[in-house]
Order: structure tokens, then sequence, then C-alpha cells
């Protein structure tokens, strides 16, 4: 049945139609990026720019009838090719609205338009026909403008190079289901803000000619609602997961044998079980299937317990007694004070004064992190230094390095005698030039030295702590010495990717301390009357604050 229906155009619709022409008059691909992904550096910007083009802009009206439609757009000023029915605008309507697909009539119509640098772009229209009765979808529409969207074509894709565009694009866009065109033999990807400020750029269309059902499976796989949800809340089973590797001392056996029997046989475990687990670890890049059962991945080697920078303690710890504090953490919000105490009944340090075997994992764990120390040994020579005092130095794992690869300089261990009972074992190949000193550093420490080191210390306590800890280090430290303090450093602005970031957590959780930005140290250290000198920064997020006393 044809309606004799003349098409009205809504003002609001003229003005939204207005105003996407306008969009694609004014843009070329560097500002739709741009203006699609804030928060896409220029270098990636330049480059994802250099293979996909601006291709066009879309908006949908609400005409109370298709009939006529491009003859009323033409009276506007608007050059519309024929119409072409939209399916897939159609049932997305269709689902958002619960109105039966058979019951909407939606068409694709396009108008070419020229930008301001004389490239050809189109204006892309869906028009629903719009009855009375879904006057409040068309009101809820315009309102959320949720199918309008800038589109980007990909003119050259190939698998790799669409999987980096893709990759590139989903790490600021999420990605929102997409579909292959048999009859344009096109990929179709679509991404989704809907927080932007703009409503023309909730959405963003990729459109690449060829088929790539792998990168699609891929794709749509990610855009299902939760799945990142998802992600973040099974996180705790990765890490028990890793934790009950480390806890069968799986890593050492994988290093033996790849054979599930043989695996099952050394660890004591059920071997059907192990085989699950290690299907999981598998997917967790901890381990990899081999022909003969599983092998350690790079990430899995550092596992074992004979490695350098092993992390098997950590792993212990993660998935032992922090574990059980995090669980706390939604009391630690609550008051502001460390969980920590509230499951073990003791702060943190004296918990582990009272428990030697924790004591020893705790602090073999900290050297999972001496990646930080052996580049503080690459960039800094000792050599000069005479005698090097670490101060709450833990088992002497950044010392003994120190001194490894500085023959000539001493150095002083200081830390609760609870910790410098772990260090023997660490210290041993430079003993002859340390001296262990038991002591508490609120009191004081010792004096005479030609640097100090403070290595993830300050962020166990809060500021007026710290103020102490530096008013008690800057009265025994001569005026020549100069203080070295290695802890992460939160970002000043933003939310820079930084693992200072949850680490602060972990100190809310375990120790009632924080992390801090480098603004903020300079602060606590002006208190105790030293001067930043230099911020350089370390591996796994970790910075070295040079100090010394202020002239
Ligand atoms: C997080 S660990 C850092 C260890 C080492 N500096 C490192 O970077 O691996 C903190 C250290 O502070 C020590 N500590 C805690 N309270 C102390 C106190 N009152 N006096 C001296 N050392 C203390 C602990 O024993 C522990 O070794």
């Amino acid at each position: 049945m044809t309606s004799t229906l003349t098409p009205t155009l809504a003002g609001p619709d003229l003005a939204r139609l207005r105003a996407t022409l306008e969009l694609v008059r004014a843009n070329d691909t560097e500002s739709v990026l741009a203006a699609a992904m804030p928060s896409l550096p220029p270098a990636e910007r330049a480059a994802l720019a250099g293979r996909t083009r601006f291709a066009h802009a879309a908006v949908l009206i609400f005409p109370n009838s298709l009939d006529g439609l491009r003859e009323q757009l033409a009276a506007h000023g608007l050059d519309v090719g024929a119409m072409t029915p939209s399916v897939v605008v159609r049932d997305r309507l269709s689902r958002r609205y619960g109105v039966p697909a058979a019951e909407l009539q939606v068409g694709i119509l396009r108008a070419p338009v020229t930008d301001a640098a004389g490239q050809p772009r189109e204006l892309e229209i869906f028009a629903m026909a719009t009855p009375p009765e879904l006057a409040h979808l068309a009101a809820d529409e315009r309102r959320h403008g949720r199918e309008n969207h800038v589109a980007l074509a990909v003119p050259e894709a190939d698998p790799v190079m669409l999987a980096g565009v893709q990759r590139t694009t989903a790490a600021h866009l999420r990605p929102d289901g997409g579909g292959y065109n048999r009859h344009e033999n096109c990929t179709v990807l679509y991404f989704r803000d809907a927080q932007h400020a703009n409503p023309a750029f909730h959405r963003l269309e990729m459109i690449s000619t060829g088929e790539f059902p792998p990168l699609l499976a891929a794709h749509l796989r990610d855009s299902a609602p939760g799945l990142g949800l998802l992600r973040l809340l099974t996180g705790a089973w990765a890490t028990q997961a890793v934790a009950t590797a480390v806890e069968l001392r799986l890593p050492d056996h994988l290093a033996d044998t790849a054979e599930l029997p043989a695996l099952a046989a050394a660890t004591g475990t059920h071997q059907d079980s192990l085989g699950r687990l290690l299907r999981y670890l598998a997917t967790l890049d901890v381990v990899r299937a081999v022909p003969a059962g599983y092998a350690l991945t790079e990430l899995g080697e550092l596992l074992r317990t004979d490695v350098d920078g092993s992390m098997h303690s950590l792993a212990r710890m993660y998935g032992g007694p922090f574990y059980r504090s995090f669980g706390a953490l939604t009391e630690a919000v609550r008051t502001g004070e460390e969980s920590f105490a509230k499951v073990f009944g003791a702060h943190h340090f004296t918990h582990l004064a009272g428990d030697p075997e924790l004591a020893e994992l705790f602090h073999q764990s900290m050297a999972a992190s001496n990646a930080m120390f052996s580049e503080l040994t690459r960039l800094v020579d000792f050599g000069a230094a005479g005698t090097v005092v670490d101060i709450a130095g833990g088992n002497g794992e950044l010392l003994a390095r120190v001194l490894t690869a500085n023959p000539t300089a001493r150095g002083i261990l200081f830390d609760l005698p609870s910790a410098l009972v772990t260090a023997g074992p660490t210290l041993q190949p430079v003993a002859e030039r340390v001296t262990m000193v038991p002591g508490d550093f609120t009191r004081t420490v010792p004096g005479g030295g030609d640097v100090y080191l403070l290595s993830r210390v300050l962020h166990d306590w809060d500021d007026a702590r710290c103020q102490d800890i530096l008013a008690i280090c800057a009265a025994a430290m001569p005026e020549h010495a100069e203080l070295m303090i290695i802890e992460r450093l939160l970002p000043e602005t933003g939310q820079a990717d930084s693992l200072a970031v949850p680490w602060d957590i972990h100190m809310l959780c375990n120790v009632g301390g924080c992390e801090r930005t480098e603004a903020h140290y300079r602060a606590l250290l002006a208190t105790a009357g030293f001067e930043l000198t230099g911020t350089t920064p370390l591996p796994l997020d970790g910075f070295l604050l040079r100090a010394r006393k202020a002239g």
C-alpha cells in the first residue's frame, strides 16, 4: 500500500540534518579521529589517519512517511540518491524499543558532500517512517542520538593491518558489534562511546573491503556487554591459579617435564584437576600447550624458584596473606585504616616480627622487583660513595647489588631485627664490606654515610611518619651526603596507566601508607630540609628521587 502522505520534516530533524552536514563539510580524517578519540596520542592518530579515510557522517530522522522524502530533502537543498531499506538500524530500533521489526520502516539515503579541502564525502540519512504511535521512539532517539555515527573507510585493509586498526581503536572506544555485508563484500566494525559529549561521535563505523572472519569474530566477542566486567570479576581466580601453581612448585616441575602424568606425580595432585588448572593457566599466558603437554612461557619462567628476579614468593604473598587482607578492602575504604591489621590482629611489620617464616617470605617477595635495583646500579656510580647506608633495606637485596657493582664501596644495612635475620644469604657475597645495624628508624639511623638509600619505605607510612623518618635521616646525614629514594610515582594528572595506582590501594589495604606524586615527595622532603635534585625512571614504573640537604 502506498502512502499518500507528504512527508514533513520536523524542525529538530532539519536542525540535526544541517548539523551533520556541517560536520561532514568541516572535518577531515585527522579531525574526525581527534574528535572521536580525544585520548588517542597524536602519533597513533597520524598513523590511523594514514590507513583510514573519513567517508561519511550519519543521522537518523523521523518523517511521518518515507514516500516523497527525496523530493522533500531536495527542497531543503539535499540532493540524495535512491532510497534503500536499512535492516541493521531497523533491527536495532526494534530490539531497543520492543517494536516488531515488521512494524518499522527504515530507509537509507545518501547525499554526496564535498568537504572544505575538495574531498568527496557523504551525508548518510536514515529515515524512519514515524506514525503518531511511534512518536515516543522518535523523541527518545532525537534526545540520545544513538544512531548517529561517523564512518571511516579502511581502503587497503589486510588482516594484519585491520587487526592493528581495530586494536588501536578498541583501546579508546568500546567494540559494539559489526558484520560482513555479502552484497557489498565489506566488513563493518562498530565502536561506541556512549558518554561522548557530542552525540555525533557516539558511534564510529569502520568499513573495509573484504571478509575478515577471525577478526570480526573477535570483535563481536569483545562487543558482548559485560565481557570486560567478567574479566575484572574473575581477576581473583587468576591470582589464585598462579598462587596455587607456585604452591605446588608447578613452574619448577614444568622446567623438567611437559607431561601431565609426570607433573601430577611430582606435585602430588589429582591428574584431571591439574590438567584443568594448566588449561586455565594457558589462557593467562603462564604456560602454553605443547605436543607433550605444557611448557612455561617467558612469564611463567619468572615463577620458578631458581631464576634471577623470581616472582614465586610474590605470588605466594599476593595469593596468601595479602589476598586475605584484600578480602577486607571495603573495611579499609570505609575507615581509612589498613585491613591487614583487622585480619591479622597487628600492623604488617609487627605481625612479621612475630612470624619469622612469613617475614622471610615477605622479604624474598620484595626482591621480585629487583629489576629496579639493577637499573639503579647501572645509572648511579657509587664508586666514590665510600659508605652506602640502606635504611630499612630488608634482606639486603639492593645493598648487595650496589656493593657488587661497586667493589670499593662499603655498606650498612639498617632494619628491624626481624628483617636482618633474613639477610644472611643475600649479603654473603659482599659480607666483608657490610655492617648490619638493627634499629628503629623512628628513633635513630646510622650517621657518617655518604649515600643514604630509602627504597620503598616512605610509601608504607602516612605523611606525618614520613616527615619523622626524613627528619631523623637529615639529622644523621653529613652535609655532603646524598639521599636516594626509590618509589613508584602517582601520575600528576589524568588516569595514566601507572602501577602506582593499584599499588596505592595495596598500601591502603596492607600497611596504611600510600603512593604519592613527585610534587608530594618534593613537599615532604622540604619539610625535613631536603631539596629534590633529580627524578629518573626505573623499570616496573619505579623512580629514583635524588635529594640533598638544602643549602
Ligand atoms: C617495603 S619493605 C622495603 C625493603 C627494601 N628497602 C626494598 O626496597 O626491598 C619496608 C622495610 O621497612 C622495614 N621497617 C619497617 N618498620 C621499620 C622501623 N620502624 N625501623 C626500621 N625498619 C623498618 C621493614 O622491616 C622492611 O624491611
